[in-house]
């Protein structure tokens, strides 16, 4: 398989050549790529290490597209002479005519979404959940100071590093916009004020054409994709679940998503589901515009965290004036030093050497990835989640 160096204009970090590349575990497969734990087969043999390799096969234009933009993307990580330890670097890119494929170091603990199910009652303790707030709250404030919005959080993008810290995957629904330049950014300012729910109101469900397998793997996207813009992408993507009232109603949306999602995911943390699933996505649309979030037991500093999070208006909501800055000055991460989050905080889950593996199963001598996918096309494969010993996958 003849390669081609990746459209992106840096060098990579690692020389890659596709037809050495043999995989060892699929790792996952979302609705634009399929990751793969892989080694390189002459450069090392005996596969002492392994990284992560993301696949998008038979590239149509639009996944060509969101894949470049991955890519763009991870490079940026990569560059940046400060880089932020719970964001991804690119390892390299290639392109041949059967994929588009990128390495990033392989996060051993799975994601987020599979811990807390392995929880009792599939929810995390406040300690727990002010741990990796602190470390996605930082990775996002990272990814806004660099005019990137992430627009896709969920548990399932949240992986878990060897050490335990988190590394936020999946940059294709990502976008570029202005800095934010409201003055009061950078200035302290009063709490937001309660949210009047003045004009939620025009639901625009016609507009939105593609249909989704699950409503948790595959974003949606509305319109050509929006990469790059102004202060405001009008790009209709996401998770279901996840979506923000702007996004659904198409007013233009800016950082304040990611902060709409932070609030979601925390609440998923502490109460093992998302707060405004419906039976169908225009239930679930109707109630992230309509319905007020459901708190069980005594409020909190961490209730309180995710209800100014939840807040529909985005310019009321916690994080649009001053950013990331106003979240950390929640009473909620009281205590937490935010410049020593790596040396002070201890992970509290560590993985243990084959949790990255028991998703699926790891093949000794490593199997081709073009015999993988050709095997697809007669032989769909199941889910890494409905792997079971009866797996064809363990034939290659
Ligand atoms: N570096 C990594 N180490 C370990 N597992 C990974 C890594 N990168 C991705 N994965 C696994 O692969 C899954 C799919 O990856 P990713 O989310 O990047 O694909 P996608 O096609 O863009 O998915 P989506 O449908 O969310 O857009 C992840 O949820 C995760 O379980």
């Amino acid at each position: 398989m003849e390669t081609r160096p990746s459209s992106s204009s840096a060098p990579p970090a690692m020389n890659l050549n596709l037809d050495n590349i043999r995989a060892l575990q699929l790792l996952g497969k979302g609705a634009t790529g399929t990751v793969f734990l892989v080694h390189d087969s002459v450069s090392d043999p005996s596969a002492s290490s392994p990284f992560a390799m993301k696949f998008v096969d038979k590239p149509s234009a639009s996944s060509l597209r969101r894949a470049n933009w991955e890519i763009q993307i991870l490079r940026r990580l990569s560059d940046d002479p400060d880089p932020n330890p719970f964001l991804p670097r690119l390892l390299t890119s290639s392109e041949s005519p059967e994929f588009v494929a990128w390495a990033i170091p392989y996060c051993s603990g799975g994601d987020l979404n599979v811990l807390r199910h392995r929880q009792n009652d599939g929810v995390f303790s406040s300690s727990v959940i002010k741990f990796y707030l602190a470390e996605i709250l930082c990775a996002l404030d990272h990814l806004h100071s660099m005019g990137i919005a992430y627009r896709d959080l969920k548990p399932e993008n949240i992986l878990l590093q060897e050490s335990g810290h988190v590394t936020l995957t999946d940059f294709d629904l990502s976008c570029t916009l202005n800095k934010p330049t409201r003055p009061e950014f950078y200035l302290s300012d009063p709490e937001p004020e309660p949210n009047p729910e003045s004009k939620l109101s025009r639901l625009r469900f016609s507009r939105q054409k593609k249909k989704t397998k699950s409503a948790r793997v595959n974003p949606i996207t509305r319109r050509r994709m929006s990469f790059s813009g102004g202060d405001r992408s009008n790009s209709f993507v996401g998770t279901d679940e996840y979506i923000s009232p702007e996004i659904i109603r198409g007013d233009g949306h800016d950082f304040a998503v990611d902060w709409w999602a932070l609030g979601v995911l925390t609440y998923e943390m502490t109460y093992g589901e998302t707060p405004f699933k419906g039976k169908n996505k225009k239930e679930t649309f109707c109630n992230v515009l309509m319905k007020e979030p459901k708190f069980a037991g005594k409020p909190s500093d961490l209730t309180d965290l995710i209800r100014r999070l939840l807040v529909k208006d985005p310019t009321r909501r916690l994080g649009y004036r001053r950013g990331a800055a106003e979240i950390k000055e929640h009473a909620f991460f009281r205590g937490v030093k935010w410049d020593l989050l790596t040396e002070v905080l201890r992970p509290p889950f560590i993985p243990l050497r084959d949790d990255g593996e028991s998703n699926g199963n790891v093949t000794a001598s490593g199997f081709g990835i073009k015999d993988y996918f050709e095997k697809l096309k007669t032989n769909p494969l199941p889910l890494p989640h409905e792997c079971s010993e009866n797996n064809p996958f363990v034939d290659f």
